[in-house]
């Protein structure tokens, strides 16, 4: 599968038989990363800040900051040294079995007050890590103007909320 122009293949692999799912990792794919960004942004409202979970949603966030607005925010999977008053909530991604937590810290946070925010990852698939990074921002005040992704799946390819470039295919066995 070719996406947003890009020379390569996206690399599609089967990732859980049983529920059905198909995974694909852009972490290390700096032409992906570049080019989706760009296409992505093109179907993005005006934002100030865009935030991302951890860790596949990184690079892709971190290219469209720096193609657009110039700032992004990771909430994280643990807590550092360096964060200072970390705030929490608890997520279950498709892609693991048991409860992570994403991590706010205050340098973060303080910054989100009043800001339009644009929440991306790379996949999207129960839509939990999106739930958990909308509650997080809420929290601080944020304005949630749009929820992105490169690749959706299952009922988050059928909401009208969420913008993607393409619904992920579900591996056939
Ligand atoms: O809609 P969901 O079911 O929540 O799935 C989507 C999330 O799952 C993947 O991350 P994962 O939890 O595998 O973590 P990683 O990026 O740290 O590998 C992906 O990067 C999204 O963040
Ligand atoms: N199908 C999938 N769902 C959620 N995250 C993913 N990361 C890679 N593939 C994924």
């Amino acid at each position: 599968m070719t996406i947003a122009g890009c020379e390569r293949d996206l690399p599609i692999c089967p990732i859980d038989e049983h529920l059905d799912i198909a995974g694909f990792v852009m972490l290390g794919d700096v032409e992906i990363t570049e080019k989706t960004a760009k296409a992505l942004l093109e179907k993005c409202p005006e934002h100030d800040v865009v935030v991302t979970a951890e860790t596949k949603g990184i690079p892709l966030c971190y290219e469209m900051a720096r193609q657009g607005c110039r700032r992004y925010i990771v909430a994280r999977k643990s807590v550092k040294a360096y964060m200072r008053n970390p705030i929490h909530v608890e997520v279950k991604s498709i892609t693991t079995d048991h409860v992570q937590k994403l991590y706010l810290a205050e340098d973060d946070y303080k910054g989100l007050n009043g800001k339009r925010v644009l929440i991306v990852d790379d996949v999207i698939s129960t839509g939990e890590s999106l739930a958990a990074m909308e509650d997080l921002v809420k929290q601080f005040g944020g304005n949630i103007v749009g929820r992105a992704c490169v690749l959706a799946e299952g009922d988050a390819a059928d909401r009208k909320d969420i913008i993607y470039l393409e619904p992920l295919p579900l591996f056939t066995k």
